[in-house]
């Protein structure tokens, strides 16, 4: 029996009085990375922004390392080891890359040379100031300094988007990196399902906020039609067709 570092039970959450999420529930060991997928406005940054407290929730239950986070204010579930890196990249840009990463350095397990070594990137640029980096390198510092944080669950909001496809490579590397180190888990939401189940344990599938599937990336991986069911056509690769045909190819 593994041992389970986030429990979320019957998750009911929105926006206001909008529900969002209804009767959501899923399990993540610890070390463990789970992809979530769903199309556009399926609750994707809502379940992140409610597991971080940022949403009125409704009903349900979370469990985060064996404490109730219903009542837990953001604050809090950052110091018990919650990380958000949300969509938009929240550097500091008028601090140095070095200082971006410094400034909220909590002397956890990610020092400054664990993070050079993962982003060897940052470590070229670490004397520039975060507004003059590109749109990938940004996002490079914005999930090292949540590292800097010492996250025992990580939460990565789309990280990929926007960003050319060399870098996008480069931060498929990283990921994969980071969810090999086994004390780390991560979840994290991603368009391209290809690219993502396969360095994903778990993954859970979002449809207008109910999860139609909650179990191992294997499965899905395995299973094209259904993932094409729930995802649709994402856009054709180099030799075009479905993202699950892509996966079921092993073109991921
Ligand atoms: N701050 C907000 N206030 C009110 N409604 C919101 C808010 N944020 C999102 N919503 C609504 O909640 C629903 C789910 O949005 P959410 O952003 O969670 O979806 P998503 O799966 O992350 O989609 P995307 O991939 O487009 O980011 C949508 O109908 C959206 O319009």
């Amino acid at each position: 029996m593994p041992d389970m570092l986030l429990e979320v039970e019957g998750l009911i959450a929105g926006h206001g009085d909008a529900v969002v999420l209804e009767d959501v529930s899923f399990t993540l060991a610890r070390g463990q990375a789970m992809a979530l997928l769903g199309r556009n406005g399926m609750g994707k940054t809502t379940l992140l922004a409610t597991l971080m407290g940022l949403t009125r929730v409704h009903g349900g239950a979370m469990r985060f390392a064996g404490r109730d986070l219903s009542a837990m204010p953001t604050h809090r579930r950052a110091l018990a080891g919650l990380g958000w890196v949300p969509q938009e990249r929240e550097i500091f840009p008028s601090l140095t890359v070095e200082e971006n990463l410094t400034a909220v350095a909590v002397g956890g397990r990610w020092t400054l040379d664990r993070v050079w070594t993962m982003f060897p990137r940052l470590k070229e640029r670490r004397a520039n100031m975060g507004g003059q980096l590109s749109g990938g390198e940004q996002q490079m510092l914005a999930i090292a300094r949540a590292l800097m944080l010492d996250p025992v669950l990580l939460l990565l909001d789309e990280p990929m988007e926007g960003l050319a496809p060399l870098i996008v490579q480069e931060l498929f590397r990283i990921i994969r990196r980071m969810t090999e180190t086994g004390d780390l888990a991560v979840i994290l939401v991603e368009q391209h399902a290809h690219q993502i189940l396969p360095l994903t344990d778990r993954a859970l599938v979002l449809e207008r906020g109910r999860a139609v599937y909650s179990g191992d990336s294997r499965t899905l991986i395995d299973d094209p039609q259904r993932l094409d069911g729930w995802l649709g056509v994402t856009g054709g690769g180099p030799r075009g067709g479905t993202t699950a045909a892509r996966v079921a190819r092993g073109e991921a």
